[in-house]
């Protein structure tokens, strides 16, 4: 009875979701990059970003990026130490490693493994496994308004998942055999790692974990393939700069090729994937919990000569029907959001083209 509830719930709640991905058909750009014949001065100039080269990146700081060992912070002699440094990576930096994150090391190798065979297929393939879900699964480039628009170097392709007791996996790619079995597998685990992080979260503000616990009951699992750019790599992105929508953001760097960087003190910051290692980023929602404590930082995807790139973000997001409220430490903390319609924000969020972190902005509170 419970499940059916759930159920029922849920699939509202999805079907809303979907209603978001509005996008104009572009491209394929595994294709593109496959045909270099069809590369022309022409077909090229969408993708190239004017703005590439705005802010200095800074390399010497590549491998700063904090590490945070669960297995540290749920041991009472360490938690201390450590929950300190979950306090500091997602204040000062809003992104973080995660080690000892306790997903079976065959879980993640079969996901990495049948992710690239994925995106091998024939396009056609691809496609037909986009179509089935409505826009809640779909394969190519998202986030394309308008005709004029700037193009990334990237596909994605995207599925929405819900709790394990509520799911239906029925749409999910079968291509190879094992990756849906290792999608839900993935999927669950990370889910469940995002849940214990809300928590710690927030006892590192010394909040109620409540609220933080009920914020993720929904993920969008994004695979992203970022082809080698051979003709101009340094004026292509594969992920325009932005903030994430979610609550938090946990990204595989499938193949560790390096891509992601991240802005800080006005410059950017490129990671250096950790094998071992997932990376987690504070999103929007987090950043209006937290009344502004914790950062949503923008970042960006760059591209290699040589060499694709592939990766799983997986965007943890509230129920649609629901609010996000900041939520004070203290009396007398100053209150720099506003309450969000999760509804109202997802749609704000989607409908502007990604620059910078305008949905974000009409989060503030002017003061
Ligand atoms: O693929 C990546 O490295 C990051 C992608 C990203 O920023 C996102 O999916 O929001
Ligand atoms: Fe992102």
């Amino acid at each position: 009875m419970e499940v059916e509830a759930a159920r029922a719930s849920d699939s509202v709640s999805e079907s809303r979701w979907s209603k978001l991905a509005v996008t104009l058909p572009v491209r394929n750009v595994q294709a593109l990059a496959a045909s270099t014949g069809e590369l022309t001065a022409e077909v090229i100039e969408r993708y190239i970003q004017p703005d590439i080269d705005a802010f200095a990146v800074l390399d010497e700081h590549s491998d700063e990026v904090p590490v945070i060992d669960v297995g540290k912070l749920s041991s009472p002699e360490s938690v201390e130490a450590e929950a300190a440094k979950l306090k500091f990576a997602c204040a000062e930096w809003g992104f973080f490693q995660v080690v000892n994150h306790g997903i079976p090391d065959e879980v993640i190798m079969g996901m990495k493994h049948d992710i690239q065979k994925f995106f091998q297929l024939p396009l056609d393939v691809k496609n037909a496994y986009a179509q089935r879900q409505g826009d809640l699964q779909g394969y190519g480039q998202a986030f394309v308004v308008s005709d004029d628009q700037k193009l990334e170097w990237g596909d994605m392709f995207a599925l929405f998942a819900q709790p394990p007791e509520a799911r239906d996996m029925s749409y999910w790619p079968c291509e190879p055999h094992t990756f849906r079995n290792f999608i839900e597998k993935y999927s669950s685990e990370v889910m469940k790692l995002a849940h214990s992080l809300g928590v710690f979260v927030a006892k590192t503000l010394d909040l109620n974990p409540g609220p933080f616990e009920d914020k993720h009951v929904a993920q969008f699992l994004r695979m992203g393939y970022y082809p080698p750019c051979t003709p101009m790599p340094e004026k292509v992105l594969g992920f325009t700069p932005h903030s994430d929508m979610s609550f938090l953001t946990i990204l595989l760097e499938v193949n560790s090729v390096q891509g992601l960087q991240i802005r800080r003190h006005g410059a950017w910051i490129p990671v250096k994937p950790c094998r071992d290692a997932l990376l987690v980023n504070v999103g929007d929602l987090l950043e209006i919990m937290t009344n502004g404590k914790y950062k949503s930082i923008e970042h960006r995807v760059t591209i290699n000569a040589h060499k694709e790139r592939l990766t799983v973000s997986a965007f943890h997001l509230p129920n649609y029907d629901g609010i996000v409220s900041p939520i004070l430490e203290t009396r007398e903390e100053k209150l720099l959001y506003k309450t969000v319609k999760v509804e109202e924000y997802a749609r704000l969020f989607f409908t502007n083209k990604l620059e910078g972190k305008r949905a974000l902005d009409h989060a503030k509170l002017s003061q």
